[in-house]
């Protein structure tokens, strides 16, 4: 059985083992469908691919990341693009999403530079005051914008949501 559970150990079983048995991850927030928000530490891509080649993929979260709907915890759901004419990515991004009030933020690193993902690329975070509604189709447009690489929504792609609470452990299945 392959498993895949650390960022590093993630992709060296993806180098090996195209599809993976089991993924153990954590995520950023969950909702009511076990859709994720994810990287928030700025891995999204890697952590997607691994986990979209994987047969289960168990998030395990405490009780703080459940959202009635994503972007609901007033967090950012990051989009990873690449570094050429990234102001224009932004711009594009934070414009298809005006209704939802969209605020979109380069993500700087600790010495305010733009911070730089595993792949070479910059995050811009999107700050959302409303629901984003359909979510497949605002994966949809996210994706066709030229300049984004990826982004941190993970549509069902969770299998099982184990949720720490204060009373004790939820298990979630899809
Ligand atoms: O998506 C992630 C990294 O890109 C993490 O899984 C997410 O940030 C959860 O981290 P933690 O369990 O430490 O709160």
């Amino acid at each position: 059985m392959s498993i895949a559970w650390s960022k590093k150990s993630a992709s060296m079983e993806a180098l090996y083992h195209p599809i993976v048995d089991l993924a153990i991850d954590g995520a950023d927030e969950v909702d009511p469908h076990l859709n994720l928000v994810k990287g928030r530490c700025g891995s999204l891509l890697r952590e997607k691919m691994v986990e979209g080649a994987c047969k289960k993929f168990v998030c395990i979260v405490d009780e703080s990341k459940l959202v009635k709907h994503l972007g609901g915890s007033g967090l950012a759901l990051p989009v990873e693009i690449v570094p050429f004419c990234w102001k224009f990515t932004a711009n594009k991004l934070q414009n298809l999403f005006q209704r939802s009030g969209c605020v979109a933020k380069l993500r700087n690193d600790c010495e305010w530079k733009p911070f730089v993902t595993d792949n070479g690329n910059y995050i811009v975070d999107l700050y959302l005051k409303k629901e984003l509604g359909d979510l497949q189709i605002a994966s949809d447009v996210i994706l066709r914008l030229a300049g984004v690489i990826e982004h941190g929504m993970f549509l069902d792609m969770a299998t099982t949501v184990i949720v720490a609470g204060e009373l004790g452990i939820t298990i979630k299945n899809k």
